[in-house]
């Protein structure tokens, strides 16, 4: 079996070796402009059209859970992935725990008062403010998928009220499921802390926006973990500025890095890191290519495939 491998900054021949280990009697290689010999496999991030462009592949693996780099390029090429050749992403693989970890710690930040604590600080001012309590804390997670059902499972062992918004409805215990558009404002009315884990697709790219945070509590909470374009930041802006939102953490911007001169990096209520919410940990990520390499090869069924229809 022939492998083909390219990412712009992994430690590649660290890749190579770990992969083949995982499956014996694979040969990985990393790709290279103009290497146009036969493969079975193609594990990328951000390829170069020319890398998958008119090869017979089984399957293609994205190195990282959102696949929506990927998916705008085949807009423009489409003839360099064809609708036989099945997409597939990582499936959690580390990044659950890792979601888990920044937005329980990130809630519990707010809920604690942290944030105006800190701003008391500042002025040296010594003042216990009064406390918040779970029931004016509902947590809204948009995407109730790999990630956002792990984030929910976190911030309900805490104790927090939970609900989710996603295309289709949830069943699960103790979270309150809404679907759809029409089930959106719904969603919105109660909700305090917003979690964005939606995909990138045409139907989510600036939806949270004016329209979306007026509908939030007052006083609301924003935490992006997913992709910058899901937010309009000058409205977000005007958001924090009226009250709706009393602060944002971000981990994802409309334009990455984020340039300079953007009012985010001085807004005293908003805090960002620069997209490391969930990133790819290869030993976890490596197991399960292998282990859906070997079940593709078997014929059994695997998960993880990109419906390249729907956008996710
Ligand atoms: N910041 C970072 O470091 C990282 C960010 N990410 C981002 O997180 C995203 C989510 O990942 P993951 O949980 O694995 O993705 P999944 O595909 O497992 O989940 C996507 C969820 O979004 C819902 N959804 C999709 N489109 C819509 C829509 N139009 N309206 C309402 N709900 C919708 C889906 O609904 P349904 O369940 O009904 O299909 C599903 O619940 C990734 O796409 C990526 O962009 C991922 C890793 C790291
Ligand atoms: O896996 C993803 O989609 C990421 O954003 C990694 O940082």
């Amino acid at each position: 079996m022939e492998i083909i491998f390219y990412h712009p900054t992994f430690d590649t021949q660290w890749w190579i070796a770990a992969l083949e280990k995982q499956l014996p009697g694979a040969r990985v290689r990393e790709w290279k402009s103009g290497d146009n010999e036969p493969a079975d496999y193609a594990l990328v991030w951000h390829p170069p059209v020319e890398m998958l462009q008119g090869r017979e592949l089984k399957a293609v693996f994205a190195l990282g859970a959102g696949v929506d780099s990927i998916l705008s390029k085949l807009r423009e090429h489409p003839e360099m992935l064809p609708l036989s050749i099945p997409l597939f992403r990582l499936e959690d693989t580390g990044m659950g725990l890792q979601m888990q970890e920044y937005a329980v710690s990130q809630v519990l930040h707010w809920f604690r008062r942290f944030d105006d604590y800190q701003a008391l600080k500042q002025e040296t001012r010594w003042e216990p403010l009064p406390e918040f309590t779970r029931d004016e804390f509902t947590i809204g997670i948009m995407g109730a998928g790999v990630l956002g059902s792990k984030v929910a499972e976190s911030l309900l062992a805490w104790g927090f009220p939970v609900r989710v918004w996603s295309r289709s409805h949830k069943d699960w215990p103790n979270v309150q499921s809404f679907a759809g558009e029409s089930e959106m404002g719904e969603f919105l009315r109660e909700t305090r802390v917003l979690i964005n884990l939606l995909p990138n697709t045409a139907e989510t790219v600036g939806i949270i926006n004016h329209a979306l945070l007026n509908q939030l509590q007052d006083q609301s909470y924003l935490l992006n973990l997913a992709r910058g374009v899901h937010v309009n930041e000058d409205e977000l802006l005007r958001a924090l500025e009226n009250g709706k939102v009393k602060g944002a953490m971000l981990d994802v911007f409309s334009r990455e890095p984020l340039p300079v001169e953007s009012p985010l990096w001085r807004h005293p209520r908003v805090a960002m890191t620069p997209h490391i919410a969930a990133v790819t940990r290869p030993q976890e990520a490596i197991a399960y290519i292998g282990k859906t390499i070997t079940g593709l090869e078997r014929g059994e069924a695997v998960t993880g495939q990109v419906d390249r229809a729907r956008g996710y």
